[in-house]
């Protein structure tokens, strides 16, 4: 249960709230006990014909009464614990959240989304489950049966309740197993739903893959396989549910086989009253509960401490890019943009092979590098290591003279707009998506910022204009549409630094021009650089940078590059050769 203790600032903090939760919850319990004993005396005074009708409406009110006040307090504890369970959970899920947030590329190359999603439920809601009812069975389940067994003993019989009692353990061993069972087939269940939704989720954002390859059918057969074996595991968890409920009722029907037999011989011969043996079944009856809960309140509070300690895992799991206290130099709130890059070579985390070999770059501020090269060459490998995605390892990056590690990480990525490869967007609003970057922003920024990106007159002609909600990851747009909002969200940032990764690939080469004529002007100050694979977008670079297998093979202008008559070249010639015959 250790694994709890990572809670302990929140118990102490909301402690107020389950200590009155808990004197409610007493309160509610004390009142239980006395209506057994009120029934006794009633039926007492039934059989002895001393029943008056005042007595009988004290009688009544009092009932009244009591059902009142436990009304009240019960609901009042339900409040508190459970309320303090719900408080938690929001803190769990928020905590969690932001924990992730913080977390590195890296960590969630390795971590599927549906596992985080599931800590992000299940385990949370194992928690909750472990600090409300858990708490509030193990309060219960003491209270209950330490004072219902005294009154029982006390006020009625020793033997009776002894005798009473014995199948009772076993009620308790076996909802400890059922619960287990049932938890076991319940995460089955749930596993399967999991599937079930992500085929479902998956095929619909495939929908455009699924019928242009003609795969309806097929797709459907897969669906009604999961949906199959959903429905099967949901019949193996209801079969052992439905087995709980009636083995309970036979080991409580035994202890009441019990007091009949034996209750009714002591009521015969007079060494307990009819009013006791009224009463004592209703103890009884008080008893199931608790027992019950001894095994309910085992496993949830096991399941509660898995839970917790999958989560502790996630909150101690430290991010790989970080403000590195000795390095880093808070006063460095600027950049001007001159990017140097020293001997650099790079391996993905826990990969042998290099990716980036002795890369050596200086681009002056204001100043326009472009990369080309093959697919896999390591042009984005090197962008993402500029904005550290991933940090260096051999080599140096600076900026302004300073290592990109000397600037505190948010400075840095202000100040760097990049538009990434696969160009995502949110369901929201173009507007939304454009000013994403910023905590504020007015229309006319967002406005400047699609005119520079050349989509203005697009979303001009959209029917809702900046409020057209662009569809899950953007997809009620076009490829080059989208790629300009992205390059309008990296433009509103007013960004000292622009990255374009392949970012002009969907557009058509007249729009291309003129972004390109637009960016020379936004981009005059700053400084750029644009991976590409079209040569028509970097031929006006001032350094182009040819990558093959993570080394510069080329470098050099336009120009220079040419004349070189290497794979810039034959490239360029290519290309010539293509957009010739398509003109044709
Ligand atoms: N997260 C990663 N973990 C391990 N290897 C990676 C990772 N990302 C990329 N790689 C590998 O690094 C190499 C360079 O990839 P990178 O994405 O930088 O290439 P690229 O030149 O940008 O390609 P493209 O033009 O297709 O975008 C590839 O061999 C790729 O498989």
């Amino acid at each position: 249960m250790k694994q709890f203790l990572a809670l302990k600032d929140f118990f102490y903090e909301y402690r107020w709230r389950y200590i009155i939760g808990i004197i409610w919850l007493i309160a509610v319990d004390s009142l239980q006990l006395i209506m057994p004993k009120l029934l006794g005396a009633f039926t007492d005074a039934l059989r002895n014909g001393t029943l008056s009708t005042r007595q009988l409406l004290l009688y009544i009110a009092s009932i009244l009464v009591i059902a009142l006040f436990m009304f009240i307090f019960r609901f009042l504890w339900r409040m508190y614990v459970m309320g303090n369970a719900r408080f938690l959970e929001y803190k769990l899920r928020n905590d969690l959240f932001s924990h992730l947030q913080t977390l590195s590329t890296n960590y969630f190359n390795h971590h599927k989304t549906g596992d985080l999603m599931a800590h992000a439920t299940n385990d949370i809601n194992a928690v909750r489950m472990a600090a409300g009812p858990g708490i509030v069975m193990i309060f219960d389940t003491i209270i209950l049966l330490g004072t219902t067994i005294f009154m029982m003993i006390q006020t009625i019989s020793l033997k009776l309740t002894i005798i009473a009692l014995l199948p009772l353990p076993f009620m308790a061993v076996v909802t400890g197993r059922f619960g287990k069972i049932i938890h076991h087939r319940f995460r089955k269940a749930q596993e399967s739903f999991s599937h079930l939704t992500e085929k479902v989720q998956e095929n619909f954002s495939g929908i455009r893959v699924v019928k242009s390859f003609v795969q309806e059918q097929a797709e459907l057969e897969n669906f009604t396989k999961a949906n199959q074996d959903y429905v099967d595991k949901n019949m193996h968890l209801v079969r052992i549910q439905a087995l709980f409920d009636p083995i309970v009722q036979f080991i409580s029907g035994i202890s009441l086989l019990i007091i009949l037999s034996y209750g009714g011989i002591l009521v015969i011969n007079h060494e307990i009253t009819l009013g006791d043996f009224v009463a004592f079944n209703s103890y009884l009856g008080l008893l199931i509960w608790p027992i019950m809960a001894i095994g309910w309140v085992i496993n949830i509070l096991q399941r509660g401490a898995a839970s917790m300690a999958r989560l502790n895992e996630i909150f101690q799991t430290k991010p790989e890019i970080y403000d590195q206290e000795g390095l880093i130099q808070p006063d460095l709130q600027e950049i001007k943009g001159d990017i140097r890059i020293q001997h650099l070579s790079f391996a993905y985390p826990n990969q042998s092979n290099k990716v980036l070999s002795d890369i050596n770059i200086h681009i002056p501020q204001g100043k326009t590098l472009a990369i080309i090269g093959k697919t896999g060459s390591g042009k984005t490998t090197l962008v993402n290591l500029l904005v550290r995605l991933y940090d260096v390892e051999e080599g140096m990056i600076q900026i302004d003279g300073h290592d990109i590690k000397s600037f505190p990480l948010e400075v840095l990525r202000q100040n760097i707009g990049y538009v990434p490869q696969d160009n995502f967007l949110f369901s929201t609003s173009i507007k939304e998506n454009i000013g994403f970057g910023l905590d504020s922003y007015t229309d006319q920024e967002v406005e400047k910022a699609a005119e520079d990106a050349q989509i203005l007159d697009n979303i001009q002609d959209f029917p809702m204009k900046f409020e057209t909600i662009v569809g899950e990851r953007g997809v009620s747009l076009s490829g080059g549409q989208k790629q300009r909002v992205s390059i309008a969200r990296a433009l509103i940032k007013n960004p000292k630094i622009l990255i374009l990764d392949d970012s002009l690939s969907a557009v058509d080469t007249k729009t291309e021009e003129a972004i390109l004529k637009r960016l020379k002007e936004v981009m005059k100050e700053r400084t750029s650089i644009i991976i590409a694979h079209r040569i028509s977008t970097i031929k006006e670079a001032d350094e182009i940078i040819v990558l093959d297998e993570g080394k510069i093979v080329e470098r050099g202008t336009h120009e220079q590059l040419l004349q070189l008559k290497g794979q810039y070249y034959d490239l360029y010639q290519k290309q010539l050769l293509e957009e010739m015959i398509a003109n044709e």
